[in-house]
């Protein structure tokens, strides 16, 4: 059994901070920074690539980092994830995301099931379910085809295959999967769902309902709104839902569905991507050998994650990394920031993942801790950011780590040449300069023309964005969270923060308000 302890009580973080700290100037000027960009790089699965060159980190950082991942056994608590011990202990539950797409390790037995058989036996179900649609043995009442499929649900429910469906939108399309149009469903302001449903043919369209707890105001209500316009144009709500829920919840029970498929209390929202919440909708918009691969990608990064040998294992580098920024270098948020528009709601998607898991103040024992955990995350593609919020990220007072993302070759291939190079080119150009740009910056008389430069970066590089490579990027900030967590003896499997907001929304609801609560209701006009 591991020792679950504070980080700021292991002796080798007190170390970590004796270590001296990296000029990352004069570190990534000149040959030295050829050297560590060859350096300072690790494979990925699926032929991806991290490269922390840009880190302020050196070989004494590093193994002083080993030393830190050693201490706060890092390895053997994923060992004990993926074996199935109960590391969700403000839920008291197992946490099996990994074991929806590979067997990582023993199997795992729970409410007398095995959980891997379990999983897969939703993903077959869910396949012969999407083949039916799309050969059109299953149909609309009129006996014609589904054409797009339209998800509601929020959050975790929405988030990751949302990212994920539109990461993959176009690759299936040039490489002939694409089955299906997807929409997504998920704020409960109105306008949300009023035009989705304006944007499709409800009569060929097929709604998936997901929510793992069947309880969530915005997708009920969301739900609602859908059978109202079914309702309205004539049609049978039946005929056109299925579900995607836990086994236990109210949804699970009801006719209401064409079918339901499953994920369990294991399987947290926000990495619920590679169960039931994203299997349904990527399977039917692209086809089940679609998300299988997804899967595979997914799988094989997870195996790499299990590698106890920090060097060799990119999430765990990188989690530890993040931790010397954040609690070492003082660094207060960070930025993902894809080179690729297909990536356009990953940032979104990561910063759910990683805010909802470590945004905590109390340790696994609901003992505060004295240190500060999870960054603020945010990001936007590349090169839309750099005409955004760049600015402050090369002349802002604060200095914010950034984890870059960028492949070698477009998903469609169509592109232009101008004055010498394609639109693939300029955009990988420009990652890689603002990579040394950030690092390196450039002196100037001019104050306000002076770039400080020592603002780290990470980037992991790809070849192409296609299914395998999207599960395995996926896995990885997945594993880093999971690593990061662990670091800081926080349960990261839990989201307490967000019920607060939920019990006096309902309280102005019902009417039930007074003090502050009342004159905001009033003047929100509820
Ligand atoms: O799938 P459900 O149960 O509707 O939950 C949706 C989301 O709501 C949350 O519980 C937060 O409110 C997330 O963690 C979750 O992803």
């Amino acid at each position: 059994m591991t020792q679950w302890k504070n980080l700021d009580t292991l002796a080798s973080f007190g170390e970590l901070a004796k270590v001296q700290k990296v000029n990352l100037v004069e570190a990534m000027s000149g040959q030295n920074g050829a050297d560590r960009v060859k350096k300072y790089s690790v494979p990925m699965a699926e032929g991806l690539t991290y490269n922390y060159a840009a880190k302020q980190v050196d070989d004494q950082v590093i193994d002083a980092l080993e030393k830190l991942a050693a201490e706060a056994e890092l390895s053997d608590k994923f060992a004990e994830l993926y074996n199935g011990a109960v590391i969700n202990t403000g839920e008291n539950r197992l946490v099996l995301h990994h074991l929806t797409r590979g067997q990582l390790g023993d199997t795992v037995t729970a409410d007398g099931v095995d959980k891997r058989a379990f999983y897969v036996e939703q993903q077959q179900r869910i396949a012969d379910f999407a083949n039916k649609v799309h050969s059109g043995e299953i149909t609309n009442a009129a006996g014609e085809k589904f054409t797009t499929v339209v998800q509601i649900g929020i959050g975790g429910s929405d988030l990751g295959p949302r990212a994920m469906y539109l990461a993959l939108e176009n690759w299936a399309k040039k490489n002939n999967t694409f089955k299906m149009e997807a929409k997504f469903i998920s704020n409960v302001d109105p306008d949300d769902a009023a035009a989705v449903l304006a944007s499709v043919d409800v009569a060929h369209s097929i709604f998936v309902l997901v929510s793992k707890s069947g309880t969530t105001l915005e997708t009920l209500t969301n739900e609602s709104f859908v059978k109202d316009a079914l309702a309205k144009a004539g049609l049978d709500a039946s005929r056109h839902m299925i579900a995607v829920t836990s086994e236990t919840s109210p949804l699970a029970k009801s006719d209401d569905y064409l079918a339901a498929f499953f994920m369990d209390d294991y399987i947290g929202g926000r990495y619920s991507s590679t169960s039931a919440v994203g299997g349904a909708v990527l399977s039917l918009a692209f086809g089940p050998e679609v998300f299988a691969a997804f899967l595979d990608g997914a799988a094989a990064e997870d195996k790499l994650s299990a590698n106890a040998n920090v060097r060799e294992n990119p999430a765990m580098l990188d989690a530890l990394i993040g931790v010397y920024e954040r609690n070492i270098l003082g660094y207060p948020a960070t930025a993902v920031l894809p080179y690729s528009q297909a990536l356009s709601r990953f940032p979104a998607h990561l910063q759910q993942a990683d805010m909802e898991s470590n945004g905590k103040s109390v340790n696994r024992f609901g003992e505060p801790v004295d240190y500060v955990t999870g960054p603020v995350l945010f990001g936007e593609p590349g090169t839309n950011g750099q005409h955004s919020f760049y600015q402050l990220l090369h002349q802002g007072t604060d200095i914010v780590p950034l984890q870059f993302i960028g492949f070698k070759n477009s998903q469609i291939g169509t592109d232009v040449v101008i004055q010498d190079s394609t639109s693939q080119q300029k955009l990988c150009a420009n990652v890689a300069a603002q990579i040394v740009a950030f690092a390196c910056g450039k002196a100037d008389d001019n104050r306000n023309k002076n770039f400080e430069g020592g603002r780290p970066s990470s980037i992991i590089i790809g070849d192409q964005l296609n299914p395998q490579a999207l599960g395995a990027l996926l896995a990885h900030f997945e594993n880093k969270i999971m690593f990061q967590g662990f670091l800081w003896n926080v349960n990261s499997f839990d989201q307490e923060g967000v019920q607060l907001g939920k019990v006096l929304a309902k309280r102005v609801l019902a009417h039930e308000t007074d003090g502050a609560l009342k004159e905001f209701s009033d003047l929100l006009n509820i």
